[in-house]
């Protein structure tokens, strides 16, 4: 399928835009103003926005899978697409929790890395929807910026704020009682020193591509849209802490714009977008991901009994909300894979 199956249009767009897209630019802005001029936020606090995804925006982005699935394929929702996604999240989602058991350092890179692949797809797809991102014109040049989107929360703050990042990574790790050492080379000056290198190097050379590709140049709506937020994330967690800065990021930026994604599949929802509504797509998007966000903080409720260390302070509940999260992940990747496909992300015009 093509790209100009993807793109979305008129109103409906203007609609998402006005709020899905602009108001969360501003909010990344103004948020990177303080810490920029040297505010320090206490840790319990940075942690607020992390909570609140469990129950908004965060958590139920993710919740509305099973429905996805049939709905971009065009397929009514039967019992049978329904249990065809929980079987995915129960094998997928089962293993790689027993993985975290058996080998936590080596869950907590993969982690990492499916995030980085997952939170890049999210972004390829916003900026092909939404932005007439035609200067992607490659599967290469989409696959290099789904790198640097995803490198942005996932990289980004390990570069500025080692202590914090490794903080995060011993309450994920702890758990399952991994020691401080068993980490300790991601955080070396010189390993973070050349995967910032790296990383920027990266992110020049994906935007000079585009640059070189855009339609009209610099003037390029598209190319602009891409680089300015491209400019907009480096700075914001180069100077946000990172438990603040990935959890105002997860739910406004990434949450935001895959609630966006799945409304467009529901007619009701696209309806009252044209009107300039967004009343219709938030009640659909609320009523499709109450029943699973409620069965996943039952889950979160059960892990917290069967973890070897029970968690004793905030972070370390914080901790083991991010395994779940992780465990929940890969199936939802797979889920955003398969739309990505039937959608054509990756295969350009
Ligand atoms: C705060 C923080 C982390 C949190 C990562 C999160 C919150 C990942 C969520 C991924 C999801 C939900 C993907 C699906 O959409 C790290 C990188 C582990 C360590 C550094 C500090
Ligand atoms: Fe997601």
């Amino acid at each position: 399928m093509a790209v100009r199956d993807l793109t979305v249009a008129g109103r409906v767009r203007t609609t998402l835009t006005g709020s899905a897209l602009a108001p969360v630019w501003v909010a990344h802005g103004l948020l990177a103003l303080p810490f920029l001029a040297g505010l320090s936020v206490p840790l319990e606090l940075q942690y607020a926005p992390l909570a609140v995804s469990v129950v908004l925006l965060g958590l139920p982005h993710g919740a509305v899978d099973h429905l996805a699935v049939p709905r971009v394929r065009g397929r009514p929702v039967t019992t049978r697409a329904l249990l065809g996604v929980g079987a995915l999240y129960g094998l997928l989602g089962g293993l790689y929790l027993a993985g975290w058991f058996l080998a936590p350092v080596l869950a907590f890179l993969l982690f990492i890395a499916i995030t980085w692949a997952h939170w890049g797809q999210g972004d390829v797809y916003a900026l092909l929807a939404l932005a007439d991102a035609d200067h992607l014109r490659t599967r290469l040049q989409r696959a290099a910026t789904a790198a640097v989107r995803g490198g942005l929360p996932m990289l980004v703050p390990l570069l500025s704020y080692p202590g914090q990042y490794r903080r995060v990574a011993r309450a994920l790790t702890g758990r399952f009682g991994v020691g401080a050492a068993d980490l300790a080379p991601l955080f070396r000056v010189e390993t973070r020193l050349a995967l910032g290198v790296g990383f920027a190097l990266l992110t020049a050379a994906a935007l000079a591509v585009g640059l070189h590709r855009a339609p009209d140049g610099f003037g390029d709506r598209g190319w602009r849209v891409d680089a300015g937020e491209t400019a907009l994330l480096w700075l914001f967690f180069l100077a946000v802490p990172p438990v603040l800065a990935i959890g105002v990021y997860f739910c406004l930026w990434h949450s935001t714009r895959h609630i966006a994604r799945l409304v467009l599949l529901d007619p009701d929802a696209v309806v009252g977008l044209r009107d300039g509504s967004l009343a219709p797509a938030l009640r659909g998007f609320a009523r499709d991901a109450a029943p699973l966000t409620a069965v996943s903080l039952a889950f979160l409720a059960g892990f917290y009994y069967l973890v070897p260390v029970r968690p004793a302070t905030v972070e370390a509940a914080v901790g083991l909300y991010l395994v779940l999260i992780a465990v929940l992940t890969l199936p939802h990747v797979v889920v955003v894979a398969l739309m990505d496909r039937v959608q054509g992300v990756w295969s350009p015009a």
